[in-house]
This record gives C-alpha cells, structure tokens and sequence, in this order.
C-alpha cells in the first residue's frame, strides 16, 4: 500500500448511496499477492484493502489481471505468493470446511447475466439455491425469503415460477443479485456485473446495488474495464494494470490528479456526453 495515495476525505457523496454507519473496519486486506501462471504473472505484489459497509472499485482493462485478482480474494486460487485476510481470518492459511464457511460470507455477481443462471431451474429454485445448501431455515422459510430477496431487488413475487429464459438480462441480472445476497454476505464481488447489459438498464441496476448498499449495509468489490462506471460505484478506486495497482486514490482526487500517465488514458476514454445524458440516474428506466 505504500505506493498509494494517502486516503482524503471521503468525497461528496449523495446521502443515499453513503456508506452505512457500520463499522469502519478492514473486512479484505490483500498482502503482496502475487499469482504466477506459466509464462505470465497475472497478479503481481497486489495489496488492497476493503473497508466494511464502503464499495472499492478496481478498474483496467481486459487482461490486466482483474479475474484472477478477484479469484485470489475470493479464496477461489491460491496464490504463488501473498496473503489474503478476510474478516479478520487468512483465507490463503484454510482448506476445505473451513475456506467454505468462510465463503459463505462473500458472494459474486458475474458478468454475463444470463449464462450465470442454470436455465433449467425457476427463479425461485435459483436464488433458494444458497439458502438449501447452507440450510438456512425450512422449505416454507426459505419460500418466504425468496420473496422477500425478490422484492429487495425490485422483482414480481410472481417471477419465482420464471425461468432465466423468460426473463430480460437485467432482470436475471437482478436475480443473481438476488441469490447474492440471501446468505446476508458481507462482502460482495461484483466482477464486470453490468458489463453484458445495455446502457439504460446498467443505470437501474447500478441505482439498486448502491440502494441495496444503503439498505443493508453491503460491502461491494467493483470490478470493471469502464471507468466511468466504477466511478459512479467507489469513492475508492484501484487502477490495475499489466497485473499491478499502478495508483489508489479516492476517487475525485484520482479524476482531478491522476498519477500515472496509464490513468489518464482512462480517464480522457470517457466519451464527453453532456452531463445529465451521462449520469446513469438520467437515464430512462426501461426494465
Ligand atoms: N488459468 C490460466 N492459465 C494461464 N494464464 C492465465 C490463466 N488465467 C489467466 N491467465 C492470464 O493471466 C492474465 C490476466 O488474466 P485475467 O483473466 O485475470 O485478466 P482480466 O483483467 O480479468 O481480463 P478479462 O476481463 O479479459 O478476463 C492474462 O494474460 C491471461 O491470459
């Protein structure tokens, strides 16, 4: 971390995305981790930390190493070197039951929205899914929850019977947030989450993660190539590039001052719209 900026003051931010007033402890911490595939490091001497109840935006391009920097964090790799402490606990030190619980307490919402639902299940079959295995409660319980996560993310009750086939990429997007939350995680990974969706529909479901955020006090790992997304999403963001955290900064001094001539790049790739067209809350809702 000694490479990054000193934290500032938390930007502006409007009330209702603000970190909730939980505790503003280190929930992941990254040490030094490094992950060496044949031939290439994908990761190199990575840390970061990740405060309770705020989100943390990790930007860069495809190949700059951003998946398997997630897949470290989630304890899904081991790394070749480096530590990750999750809750107070090193993941990298545990194995199965014990990685497992651990998980539990931290999901992930992949890009591709359709493809990451089993299409042969219901909605309710699917996000009831977490609830079944880590057996949270009985069938009528775990029913009640189902709906309950439904209408949290803005759904019909009446799509429980729905299969991902029927249902808009938004809408299954909402459904893998859904089944994210329903073990009330502690940390959520939203790994290129509205990438695969189209622009209108990306503002509502950036408006319901930060909602969500607000409500139940989420914390959220923001990875995106688009940095005027991860901008909307973290007020502190992470800059990866070629396997590094090349620069950290919150996020308006990262926008006002940035570092490294990479970031600027970015920075100057956000198409110029006039200002109320580009704020995603603009946008029309359409789904
Ligand atoms: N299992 C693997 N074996 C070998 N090389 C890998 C493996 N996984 C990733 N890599 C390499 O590591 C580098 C980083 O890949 P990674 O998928 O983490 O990047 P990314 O930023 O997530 O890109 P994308 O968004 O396109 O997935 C790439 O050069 C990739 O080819």
């Amino acid at each position: 971390m000694s490479e990054h900026r000193s934290r500032a003051p938390e930007p502006d931010q409007r009330p209702e995305v603000g970190p909730p007033a939980r505790e503003d402890h280190v929930l992941l911490a990254a040490d030094g981790l490094v992950m060496d595939f044949p031939g290439t490091r994908a990761v190199d001497e990575v840390s970061l930390t990740v405060r309770s109840g705020t989100t943390f935006g990790l930007v860069g391009e495809s190949g700059c190493g951003k998946s398997t920097l997630t897949s470290l964090l989630l304890g899904l790799l081991r790394p070749t070197a480096g530590t990750v402490r999750f809750r107070g606990t090193e993941l990298t030190r545990l194995r199965g039951r014990e990685l497992r619980q651990q998980r539990r307490h931290m999901q992930v919402v992949l890009q591709d929205p359709v493809g990451s639902l089993n299409r042969r299940k219901s909605v309710a079959q699917i996000i009831g899914l977490p609830l079944a295995v880590h057996g949270a409660g009985d069938v009528t319980a775990r029913r009640r929850r189902v709906d309950e996560l439904l209408e949290l993310v803005g759904l019909p009750t009446s799509y429980a019977s729905r299969r991902p086939t029927e249902l808009s990429g938004g809408q299954c997007q909402r459904v893998s947030i859904a089944r994210a939350i329903a073990l009330h995680p502690d940390l959520v990974v939203l790994d290129e989450a509205v990438s695969a969706i189209d622009v209108a529909t990306q503002a509502q479901i950036l408006n319901l993660l930060r909602s969500l955020q607000a409500e139940l006090g989420l914390t959220y790992l923001f990875v995106s190539h688009d940095l005027a997304v991860v901008r909307y999403m973290a007020p502190e963001i992470a800059v990866m590039h070629r396997g590094r955290i090349i620069e950290q900064a919150p996020r308006d001094e990262l926008f006002a001052h940035p570092r490294e001539e990479y970031t600027r790049t970015l920075i100057d790739a956000i198409p110029r719209v006039p200002a109320r067209a580009a704020a995603p809350e603009s946008r029309e809702a359409t789904s």
